[in-house]
């Protein structure tokens, strides 16, 4: 049964909290894969507890497991809502020995993958469509005996394909060379999966739109996961729309392999400085902008797009944002789920020629709010902090939170926020 969160936030709205995040999903999740390819060499410290994580530890550790067994039967592997899983699953099940039948949730059945699917069966992979052309679920039967290993793939839809073609590339018997067409969405991604790659001996070299590695060893040594930066997005967001905050965010370092990091620079248009801390980072909000910014583009940082908007339309700021065409294939629409859930306190969100522009104009806030979320997390994050603005603001199906930061509800009772479960 799906419960409600009733969110509040009594008195003085000012936060002064320490919040230690878990680990990044997507730092998790190619730690994973990198450590299966290597064979163990690799191992992983500060695994997240996100659920997308743990789905796809317990897919590799079973495999693992059944792999001794020598199974012949095809295997049914379901990756619930984890797109990551399921696109780094899909090349890592072709390259591995056997047959599979990789699903998920009936989201993940409307998530497009013919691009990754296409690219697989160019440079030799036995894959197929067992529902709908173009998308999950898939048979896959492995081990693919190499028949190209340049491939042109399109970037504008998701780095994840990239990524995924990526982390196999060294121990296909030729290599990869990767010629990306048309403009790179989510590019920080994909350069975190390189950076990890070269931290245990896998080279690459990136020429123009051609990535390139070779049939390489991976190097014995241990990949350690920091927090998350998308999960320290909506203690910015905390921070934005309380009256004062001081809050620190231990072991999350300024610069990092995650592009999400980039909240640091993007949140000084809503008055919040970061500050390095002897632990780690520490947020304030100055109550002043520290930078002005009227179209801002969201292309590297995907993620942040529904944290960012809420701020913006809560604070009143007619801003418009680019680089938001993939959030309609996300856990949800993600577009769609914004402008419903925004019209509740007045702020239309309109596209025009690919440019999404806010209206705040009739901005207002009533007493109570009941927030839909769509089988999304972010849209239950990125609401929630209202609750410093609205007395009762009410999360449908909180549990949608576990994907990627488990235990956000308890992190904001730590803050001082009231959380009744209906
Ligand atoms: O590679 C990754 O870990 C991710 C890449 C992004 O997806 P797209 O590349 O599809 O934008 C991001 O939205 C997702 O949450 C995680
Ligand atoms: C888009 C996301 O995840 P995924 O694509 O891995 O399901 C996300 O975490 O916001």
């Amino acid at each position: 049964m799906s419960k409600n969160a009733l969110v509040s936030f009594k008195g003085n709205k000012n936060i002064d909290t320490e919040i230690l995040l878990t680990g990044s999903k997507s730092e998790c999740n190619r730690a994973l894969i990198i450590s299966a390819l290597s064979k163990g060499l690799v191992k992983v410290e500060n695994l997240s507890n996100a659920a997308d994580t743990v789905t796809l530890d317990g897919i590799l550790t079973s495999l693992k497991e059944e792999s001794e067994l020598k199974s012949q039967d095809s295997r049914l592997i379901d990756v619930g809502p984890a797109g990551t899983a399921m696109r780094f699953l899909s090349a890592y099940l072709s390259a591995k020995n056997g047959n599979f039948l990789l699903t998920g949730t009936e989201r993940m059945k409307q998530r497009p993958i013919g691009i990754l699917t296409e690219a697989l069966k160019k440079i030799g992979a036995d894959i197929s469509y067992a529902e709908n052309e173009g998308f999950p679920p898939l048979n896959i039967s492995g081990p693919l005996q190499q028949t190209a290993s340049k491939v042109k793939i399109k970037g504008d839809v998701s780095s994840q394909y990239i990524s995924a073609l990526l982390m196999i590339a060294p121990i296909l018997s030729q290599g990869l060379t990767l010629e990306i067409e048309g403009e790179l969405t989510s590019k920080p991604y994909v350069d975190m999966t390189l950076d990890m790659l070269k931290s245990v001996g896998i080279e690459h070299s990136w020429t123009g739109n051609s990535i390139t590695i070779e049939p390489q060893a991976f190097k014995a040594g241990t990949l350690i996961v920091e927090p998350d930066w998308s999960a320290a997005s909506y203690w910015y967001s905390i921070a934005a729309l309380a009256e004062e905050a001081e809050i620190s965010l231990p072991a999350l370092k300024e610069k990092s392999l995650q592009g999400d990091s980039q909240i640091q620079k993007i949140m000084k248009i809503f008055g919040i400085a970061t500050s390095k801390s002897q632990t780690g980072i520490s947020i304030s909000n100055l109550g002043i902008s520290l930078d002005t910014v009227e179209i801002l583009d969201l292309k590297t940082c995907p993620d942040l797009a529904q944290t960012i908007v809420v701020i913006a339309a809560a604070l009143g700021k007619n801003m418009a944002f680019t680089g938001l065409e993939t959030l309609k294939i996300k856990e949800t629409d993600r577009i769609a789920a914004l402008q419903n859930e925004l019209a509740k306190i007045g702020v239309t969100l309109n596209e025009d020629n690919l440019v999404y522009t806010l209206n705040c104009d009739n901005l207002h806030f009533p007493d109570k709010i009941s927030i839909a979320t769509y089988e999304d997390h972010r849209m239950a994050m990125a609401f929630a902090p209202l609750a410093l603005l609205i007395n009762e603001v009410e999360i449908e199906e909180m549990q949608v939170v576990e994907k990627s930061y488990p235990y956000f509800w308890e992190d904001l009772k730590k803050a001082g926020f009231d959380i009744n479960i209906r």
